[in-house]
Parts: structure tokens; C-alpha cells; sequence
């Protein structure tokens, strides 16, 4: 075949689709489908990935590709194909669809680089120029940047003496270390080594060890390990008695740890029942989608493992999807465990190229399972016998940006293909997925007991307004107080939980009620302790703390809203003897640092483990018998209609940490509005009456399950042009849907302005509008091919973040 399809690195809508080359001739048996290459575009060099080879082009002129970037697809055909799916579902660019599914390290970096033009000699540059450029007659742009010699260069390159070069550069190398292994029959090697005269004590020394370990070492190891230099080795190298080569390894990140060996516990009989049909499932090889709904604690991780067990002999291999957050090394462990080096681990803890390392090893069919947050679900496996997603109503699973998928529609689509099942597993299933598993289209299976049938731990909710009627004023109430100081007493664990998400540490005047808020976006400046600055979470935007209020002069101006430094400190007064680990972005930020951390706490070294959002998960000590929720109800404003079933999921969970082996576990919930449902049924833990509740409430303000959702949001600097424009967006969606279509807008987004850009939208709620897809493709067109108006149109289907 001489001509390749490539869709190429410009996400513009314009260059939304494939453009074909002319495959060179010493290319031509190299490159298949599914390969990135390099291909001239316009005045640059750019990357691209080959979607299809074909014989004929209907264009005449057709530009040839300069070069491969790899010797083997990194997409595979089903990869390809789900790259398809990925835009026609999600409306993304082409190009977005398949870098999702690589690793970082594979997204291209362009260098721009400043050349002599052919045939031209430095000693043609004005003499100031000379200097800069290297003795081959190359010039990086962002020293020519940095030098500000910019407007000198142009001058050049108007005279036709320079000119400008984009390289493509792969992000991450493979690790090479260098080997030494011998190059002669062992019986050879033996004699040269006989024949070596007496002084050359240390090349003996060498050859000797080749004789006793006839094999290759890396050459580190080997200097230590006969206490010889380099240079004596590559002196042996020289007479060809040992060859050096270049091998790759592995940057493994979990190296030096070891995992204990675990065997598949006996099931207990709630475990067997629901297992049963997951390994129907696997024998049959039947697509299937199974809702593992199980209390906390109730055993849901052995099912996968057994589940995954099966799937292993029989040569096939297994994604698990658990949420970033718990992606904590105790659930590592318990998959490392089961299955040692067979198992790849990938979550943005690890290094670009420690990412890239563990990608390429399951591309290679080194391992057979995958443990990994959202983006794993694109794991190139081409055998895949199962698909896992832990804690499934998590809505760190729908990616915000293109592609706006959600890990769980890209599980089962893939599982289709494979015809194998897919486990969701949560104590807490999204509404979304209970409803389907209600109406059948999922298959239900239950685990309503914890481990032992211990008990689930027994909740109380503590009115904090009553506390402060009653005169306590601080952010712990008496009860909570208490019962930390029975657990320090009996030295068992507690485990308090900030609810940060939603939560800001605003400024504000106590005279006047003025806020800080940012200039370019219309909403409250946070305040960051550690460089006492004001900062906007939208834009960036920074500024110093004032000391007097600026509207009023007043200087009782002060930081509201409680983090958990303040927490921290506060405990200490109380309690000066509890040891305390904070566990949130500022002492996890380093590598390593959140399992240190875990690890002390579950080693006894401290009583009480503070943390945000990450300790919600996922941990399963012992010694927890009290765990403490300091304001249950931050979350419950925002302008989101999913943020009761979130604040009820958040509460069940962290519930659940207490308790979950033999001693019984204590559960104190303070909040301010005790009579919101989702509070009051987070205290009894009753799901099924959760869900019924809410389902009421989605059902009469049409949300989902009962309507799917898409949203439209447009931005620009002019009001005026982002009124205008949405009103005819809104009008056009109008015409194209049926009546029974709810149409909602135009109206100001919930954050109404971002970084100077005025933000309107428009919802659609539907059930079945066949005609959807095909008006929201034509409105991005329009949109995206007209960038002078500098209007910006954004479209989400399936939305998770409504602001
Ligand atoms: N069949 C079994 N026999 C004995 N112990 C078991 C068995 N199955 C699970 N366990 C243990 O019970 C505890 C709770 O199980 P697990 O963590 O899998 O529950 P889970 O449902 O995943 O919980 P959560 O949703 O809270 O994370 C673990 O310590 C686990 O090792
Ligand atoms: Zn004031
Ligand atoms: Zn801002």
C-alpha cells in the first residue's frame, strides 16, 4: 500500500479529519495502522497517527511521510475503532480520541528550532547573530526567546538565510542500562583466561566471574561486584573476549517493595450466591453488566479477585478501575498480592516514565491485570476477559475535558467487543446504575452483611447548631470530644474526615460582610495558608491578604472556613496527648508520602488520622473504631443536582472505615442541617430508602435517570455576544428537538464569568431524541470553524459538572 490516512496533531475543526500521504519506499513494509509518524503540515513537522492504508488517493498532490515514530502500532484495531466511537459519542476532535488513549510520555513535544537555510554559512549571519547559533548552524527558539533576538532572526529569514524547523520529540526514553555478557564459548573463555599474563590480575578477576556465571550482567552490578573499573572491562570488550550491549529496563515504582502471598479466602455464603453468575459469565464468555452492590466491608474486593482468578487461567486479562483517591497502596497490595508481577499498576502518583513502563508491559502481555485509575480503562489489552470499576458511582470517572467520557459507557462498549462481563461494584450505586440494575438491563447482585456479620457501625448526627446555642463554639461538639478522648483512653483509632470539595476558605469583613472575590471571575478568592496569599482557583489569579477591609476600613477582616491545618492545631489544644497524622494535598504532595503516611497509621503510630476526601476510601484497619465527620453538609449547596446523592455516598463511606473487623465501630456526624434526607438516611445507612427518596425528586424535575442530559455552554468577552449567540443556539435546538425535549436557557452558568470570559448555557434534558447528535455536531461546526468571533462553544453529553 503507498497511501496512509493520518489524522494529525491540530485540534481545530478544520483539521478534524484524515489527510493522506504518500507512504516513502523505505516505509512502505514498515508502517501499518495504528503507528504514530511524522508528516509535513503546512510549514512544520508534526505527528499523526495512520488510521488507514489505502492504494489510491482522490487528490493528485500528496506529500510523503517523513518518518515513523514507532516499529509497532501503539493503537491496536479495536483501539482504532473505539477511537470512533469515542467522537461520535463524546463530539470530540479525532486527534483527542486517540491521545486519551496512550500514555503522556507518547503525546508529542514540539521543538522549534532556527536553521541556517541550505547552502548558507553562519559567516553569512551579521556578526551579533553568530554567537548564538551551535557550530552546525542550529539555534534552539527559546534561547532565540529568552536572548530576544526574535525581530534579528526574522530579518534573516526575510533574506532567506534562515529558517525555522519544528522537531518532534517523544516526551519520555526508554531506560537503558548497560550490559556485559560474554562473546566467546565458555571453553574459549576458560582458556584466554589461562592464557592472560600474570599482571593482568583484575581482567582475570573479570573473565573468572563469566566462567562461574556464563550470562549477562549489567555492568554496575559487575564493577562491584570483582571490584574492577570500567575501563578493565571494556578492555576485554576490545578483544572481544566479553560484547556490551544496551539493555532496557523497567523503572519499576514498586521495586523495592515486597507483597505477602495471599490465597483465595473460602467465600462466605452471601459471596458464593453472587459470584455464582459472574463465573456463568466467564465460562460462557457472555457480555453481561453486573451491579455488585455490598454494604462497606462486605467483601466486594475478593469476589474481583476470585473473579479476575478465573479469567487469568483462562488466558485472558482484566482491567480494574478504582477512583484516584483510593488508589491507595493497601488496595495495590491486595491485588499485587493475589497475583505478583502479573498485576500493572497505573495512577498519576507515578512519573511520566514510570507510567510509560507500566503501559508498555501490558502492551507486551507482560502482565494480565491492570489496576489503574480512569484512563486505564484504555489499556491496551487485545485478550481482555473482564472489566472492573470499584466504587462505581464515583464521578472522578467522567474526564472533563475532550474527551468528555465517562469510564464506565468506555468499559462496557469495550466489553461488547470482547464479550466478557463487567463488574460495577459500590456500597452506594450511582442512581443511575441501581435504576438500570432495577429494570434489568444490569444484573443485580447483593452482599447486604458485612464480614463476620458484624454489625454496621451505629451513627450519630450531632446538631451543631444546638452546640452553639448551648455555648461551644468550637469545631468539635461535646459528644465528638468525648468520644475521642474514650478512644485515646483505650488506644484504638479515629479517623476524622474535613470535607473540603465545596468548601472554600474565603475572606471576610465581620463589620461590613465584604468578600474577597477575583476580578476576572465571579466567584470567592481562596485563601492559602502556607504563603498567606488569596488566590483564584478558576484563573490563577493571586493577592496579597489585606489587613483592613477594603470597603470599610474596618480591620476585623479574617479567613472563614475551616481547613485542616486548623483542625490540627485546634486538636492540639484539646487533646495534647493524641498523636495526629494529617493526611491532605499539602503532606501528600511529595512521592511516597501518602503511603508513609497510611503505613504509620495502620503501624499505631498515632491515635487519631485527619485527612480530606482521600481517607474516605479504601482503608481497612482494625483499630478504627471511631470516626468523626466534621461538617457532613458542605457539599450540599452547590448549585449541582447530584449534590444529595453525593453528600450520602461521601457519608456512607467514610461511615464505613469504622469498624470493619472484630471490635464495633462508632460513627459521629456534625452538620448543620440534620433534617436533609440525604444526612438523616446517611445515619441509617439506608441506601434503599435513599434511593427511593431521590428517585422521587429526579422524577419530577426531570433529571436523571429519568432524562438524559447534554450541555451547552458558550463564552466570550462581550455579554452582549454570548447572550446573542446562545439565544440562537437555543433557538436552532429548539426547532430540531420534538416537543417532548425540555429545552432550558439561555441562562448565566452557575459561575457566570471566568477569566474575563462571560459564560452562558443552554441544558437539554430528553429521552430519546434521534435527531440529537446530529444538531449538536452541526452547532459545534458552525462554532468551532468561525474562530474570528472569538466565540467559544463547549458541549457535554452526559454532564457531571453542571457549572
Ligand atoms: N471470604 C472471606 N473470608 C474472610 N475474610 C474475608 C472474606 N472476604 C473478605 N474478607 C475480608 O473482609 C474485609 C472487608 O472486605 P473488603 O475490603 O473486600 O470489603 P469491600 O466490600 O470491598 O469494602 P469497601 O466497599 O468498604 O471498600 C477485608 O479485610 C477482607 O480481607
Ligand atoms: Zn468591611
Ligand atoms: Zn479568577
Amino acid at each position: 500500500m503507498e497511501i496512509a490516512s493520518v489524522i494529525v496533531d491540530v485540534p481545530t475543526k478544520q483539521t478534524d479529519r484524515a489527510f493522506d500521504y504518500l507512504i516513502p519506499d523505505q516505509w512502505r513494509e514498515t508502517i501499518q495502522p495504528g503507528m504514530r509518524v511524522i508528516v509535513p503540515f503546512g510549514p512544520r513537522n508534526i505527528q499523526g497517527f495512520v488510521v488507514e492504508l489505502k492504494k489510491e488517493s482522490e487528490l493528485k498532490q500528496l506529500r510523503e511521510i517523513i518518518e515513523p515514530m514507532d516499529l509497532e502500532p501503539v493503537l491496536n484495531k479495536e483501539l482504532l475503532a473505539l477511537g470512533n466511537w469515542l467522537m461520535e459519542t463524546t463530539l470530540c476532535f479525532k486527534i483527542f480520541a486517540y491521545q486519551v488513549m496512550l500514555p503522556a510520555a507518547l503525546k508529542a513535544k514540539y521543538e522549534k528550532m532556527v536553521k541556517l537555510a541550505p547552502g548558507v554559512g553562519l559567516d553569512s549571519l551579521p556578526s551579533p547573530l553568530r554567537a548564538f547559533f551551535s557550530k552546525d548552524g542550529k539555534l534552539d527558539w527559546v534561547d532565540a526567546l529568552k536572548n530576544g533576538i526574535v525581530s534579528l532572526l526574522q530579518k534573516e529569514t526575510a533574506k532567506g538565510h534562515l529558517e525555522v524547523n519544528y522537531i518532534v520529540k517523544e516526551k519520555v526514553k526508554k531506560k537503558q542500562r548497560k550490559y556485559i555478557r560474554p562473546h566467546v564459548p565458555l571453553a574459549a573463555l576458560k582458556e584466554e583466561m589461562e592464557r592472560l599474563p600474570a599482571n593482568a590480575e583484575k581482567q582475570k578477576q573479570v573473565l573468572n566471574y563469566f566462567v562461574e556465571h556464563f550470562t549477562a550482567v549489567e555492568l554496575r552490578l559487575l564493577v562491584a561486584e570483582v571490584n574492577a573499573t570500567a575501563s578493565t572491562v571494556k578492555a576485554l570488550v576490545g578483544k572481544k573476549l566479553l560484547a556490551e550491549e544496551e539493555m532496557e529496563v523497567y523503572r519499576d515504582p514498586y521495586e523495592h517493595r515486597t507483597f505477602e502471598r495471599t490465597k483465595p479466602l473460602p467465600l462466605t455464603k452471601d459471596q458464593q450466591i453472587a459470584i455464582v453468575p459472574i463465573l456463568n459469565a466467564l465460562e460462557q464468555n457472555l457480555h453481561e453488566v453486573f451491579l455488585l452492590y455490598g454494604v462497606t466491608g462486605s467483601g466486594k474486593t475478593e469476589i474481583y479477585l476470585q473473579s479476575i482468578q478465573e479469567v487469568i487461567e483462562k488466558g485472558q486479562e482484566a482491567i480494574v478501575l478504582v477512583p484516584e483517591i483510593s488508589l491507595t497502596p493497601q488496595m495495590v497490595n491486595r491485588f499485587k498480592g493475589r497475583f505478583g508481577d502479573l498485576v500493572a499498576v497505573l495512577h498519576s502518583g507515578l512519573s511520566a516514565g514510570e507510567k510509560y513502563d507500566e503501559w508498555r508491559k501490558i502492551q507486551r502481555k507482560e502482565v494480565k491485570v491492570v489496576v489503574g485509575a480512569r484512563s486505564a480503562i484504555f489499556a491496551p489489552f487485545e485478550n481482555l476477559g473482564i472489566i472492573i470499576i470499584d466504587e462505581e458511582h464515583e464521578t472522578s470517572y467522567k474526564q472533563e475535558e475532550m474527551p468528555r467520557y465517562h469510564a464506565r459507557d468506555v468499559a462496557i462498549e469495550r466489553a461488547k467487543t470482547y464479550s466478557c462481563p463487567v463488574i460495577l461494584g459500590s456500597a452506594t450505586p450511582s442512581l443511575e446504575s441501581f435504576a438500570r440494575a432495577q429494570k434489568k438491563v444490569y444484573h443485580l447482585l447483593s452482599l447486604p452483611s458485612r464480614m463476620n456479620n458484624q454489625p454496621l457501625p451505629a451513627v450519630e448526627i450531632i446538631d451543631m447548631r444546638e452546640e452553639l446555642r448551648e455555648g461551644n463554639r468550637s469545631m468539635f461538639s461535646r459528644k465528638l470530644f468525648e468520644m475521642l478522648k474514650d478512644r485515646l483512653e483505650k488506644q484504638q483509632q479515629s479517623v476524622l474526615f474535613l470535607n473540603k470539595r465545596g468548601h472554600s476558605s474565603f475572606v471576610m469583613c465581620r463589620d461590613c460582610g465584604y468578600v474577597m472575590n477575583c476580578p476576572n471571575c465571579d466567584i470567592s478568592l481562596t485563601y492559602h495558608r502556607v504563603n498567606e496569599q488569596m488566590k483564584c482557583h478558576y484563573c490563577g489569579y493571586e493577592s496579597f491578604v489585606p489587613k483592613v477591609c477594603p470597603e470599610c476600613s474596618s480591620e476585623y477582616i479574617r479567613y472563614f472556613g475551616t481547613g485542616t491545618q486548623k483542625v490540627e492545631d485546634e486538636l492540639g489544644k484539646i487533646l495534647p496527648e493524641a498523636r495526629i497524622i494529617r493526611m491532605d494535598v499539602d503532606t501528600t504532595g511529595r512521592k511516597g508520602s501518602h503511603e508513609r503516611l497510611l503505613r504509620d497509621f495502620q503501624d499505631g503510630k498515632a491515635d487519631i488520622l485527619l485527612g480530606t476526601q482521600m481517607i474516605a476510601k479504601g482503608l481497612d484497619f482494625p483499630n478504627i473504631t471511631l470516626v468523626g465527620v466534621l461538617s457532613a453538609d458542605t457539599m450540599l449547596h452547590l448549585p449541582d443536582f447530584r449534590a444529595s446523592e453525593k453528600t450520602f455516598q461521601l457519608l456512607t463511606q467514610v461511615s464505613g472505615r469504622a469498624g470493619r473487623h472484630q471490635l464495633p465501630g462508632e460513627v459521629i456526624i456534625q452538620t448543620y442541617t440534620p433534617e436533609h434526607y440525604s444526612v438523616e438516611l446517611a445515619g441509617t445507612q439506608d441506601y434503599d430508602l435513599f434511593y427511593q427518596q431521590e428517585m422521587m425528586i429526579r422524577k419530577t424535575h426531570h433529571y436523571p435517570p429519568f432524562y438524559y442530559l447534554s450541555l451547552i455552554t458558550v463564552s466570550h468577552d462581550q455579554l452582549l455576544a454570548v447572550v446573542t449567540a446562545t439565544e440562537k443556539i437555543v433557538n436552532y435546538v429548539r426547532l430540531r428537538l420534538s416537543d417532548a425535549a425540555v429545552i432550558l436557557g439561555p441562562a448565566a452558568s452557575p459561575i457566570p464569568r471566568i477569566n474575563n470570559r462571560y459564560r452562558y448555557q443552554c441544558l437539554i434534558k430528553y429521552k430519546r431524541e434521534p435527531n440529537l447528535t446530529k444538531t449538536l455536531k452541526t452547532i459545534l461546526d458552525q462554532y468551532q470553524k468561525d474562530t474570528k468571533s472569538g466565540l467559544q462553544v463547549s458541549i457535554d453529553v452526559n454532564p457531571f459538572i453542571l457549572m
